[in-house]
């Protein structure tokens, strides 16, 4: 297929004729706009990082390519620059909320990236450098949800010399960061190297469709071990038990993955703990004992492994109740309407106020980091505890689906 096959064919069969395109001025994005304005009713966006004194003129560049096209095209500008810690990180992020409230705002639900091949083989490289896992490894998604929009990297399996040839035959300028050159910078290694390899006959749409099927099969594992945790969750008390002498049996990788799902599963967080944590608790779970990560405990006794919701990590939570509902960490919690009233974790101070807790069968731990209803420092219910006919807390899964198709 050529680019143009791509622009017309390739990008979504879903998406409407109006898309976004998000657009820095270099090399990919430019063809991209270029390529897929061809196409459809185009809608350019840049963020000036205001990182680099040459920001505001590459978004200027930006502004007079489309202006020459009757392409609209605005700017946006983010003031984090000062940010802590890893400023790229902290600017690609940023970016993607603002362009997400941007396509919001304008009634644009889909928007398109310029990243190639190039993109991925040199992520790849990098993180083979640091000794990233099969999952640290997976390549970029073609296609992904998130801030309200579906982002697409249609040229994702494209060289990037492929976009810039394009550019040249249409004499269509872009900008080249110098920061592209400073061989400081991982990624310029990286993309050095990749030159090297290809005497090995290795190019970056090789190694880039490697990652890319690693992302799929990776995200399909993970998923299958979602569901696998979400059926052995017990509706009861919300928390995973695992039998310790199957989980000893299974293949270490395994392990690592389904405890991994079973901690993200719990604590509802978008991200995985860091690896040496896990590696740590791995090592120590088939030992008797208490331990905490990622806001979840995890006990082993009696040849099981209960991971339960640490009630620490949830006791700043408090949710008022609309009518009589809430969705608290990760409960539903409904009742009848009471005036002033929130929904927060019963806790020590209501496990004291509960002292037929016993009876629920269910550890104190678990009941300690489970919802109860609260008016002020008074408890008026804990459901699960017992108490409170009329009032029920049930795991709600919606809250877990959305990050399951991140990236
Ligand atoms: N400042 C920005 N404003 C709008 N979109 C951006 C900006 N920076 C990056 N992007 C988008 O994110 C994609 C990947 O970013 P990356 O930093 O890898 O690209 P780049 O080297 O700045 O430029 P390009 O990919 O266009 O050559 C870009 O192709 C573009 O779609």
């Amino acid at each position: 297929m050529t680019l143009d096959d791509i622009a017309r064919h390739g990008f979504d069969p879903d998406a409407p004729r109006r898309v976004g395109v998000a657009v820095s001025g270099g090399s990919d994005s430019m063809a991209t706009l270029a390529l897929l304005a061809a196409h459809f009713e185009v809608a350019a966006v840049t963020v000036d990082h205001g990182l680099r004194a040459e920001a505001a003129e590459e978004a200027a560049f930006v502004g007079r390519f489309c202006a020459d096209r009757c392409i609209p095209h605005t700017i946006l500008r983010w003031d984090g620059a000062s940010a802590e810690g890893n400023l790229m990180d902290a600017a690609r992020r940023a970016r993607l909320g603002l362009i997400g409230a941007w396509a919001g705002s304008t009634g644009i639900g889909h928007v398109a990236l310029g990243h190639t091949a190039d993109d991925q083989a040199e992520t790849f490289l990098m993180r083979l450098a640091r000794e990233a896992g099969l999952e640290g490894l997976s390549g970029m998604r073609p296609r992904f949800e998130a801030e309200g929009v579906t982002w697409h990297r249609p040229f994702l399996a494209q060289t990037r010399e492929a976009l810039r040839d394009y550019l040249r035959r249409q004499g269509i300028a872009w900008v080249d960061d110098p920061s592209n050159e400073n061989e400081r910078f991982d990624r310029v290694k990286a993309r050095q190297a990749l030159g090297a390899l290809k005497s090995l006959g290795v190019d970056a749409q090789a190694i880039a469709g490697v990652t890319t099927n690693l992302a799929s099969a990776n995200a399909a594992l993970h998923r299958l071990l979602m569901a696998e945790v979400e059926r052995h969750v017990s509706e009861q008390s919300g928390d995973l038990l695992i039998d310790v002498a199957g989980f000893s049996a299974m293949e270490p990788e395994l392990q690592r993955r389904l405890i991994v799902a079973a901690l993200r599963w719990i604590s509802g967080a978008d991200y995985a703990p860091r690896a040496s944590k896990v590696q740590t608790l791995l090592a120590e779970l088939p030992r008797q004992g208490d331990r905490t990560l990622h806001g979840c405990r995890i006990t082993t006794a009696k040849g099981a492994l209960r991971i339960t919701r640490e009630a620490q990590a949830v006791a700043d939570l408090r949710v008022t109740l609309e009518d009589g509902a809430a969705t608290w960490d990760r409960w539903e919690v409904t009742g009848p309407a009471m005036d002033a009233t929130e929904v927060a974790a019963l806790g020590e101070a209501g496990l004291r106020q509960c002292p037929d807790w016993r009876e629920t069968g269910l550890p104190r731990a678990s009941l300690a980091a489970s919802p109860a209803i609260w008016r002020g420092e008074t408890l008026v219910v804990a459901p699960l505890a017992g108490f409170g006919i009329g009032w029920q807390a049930r795991i709600c899964r919606d809250a877990f689906d959305t990050w399951l198709i991140r990236r």
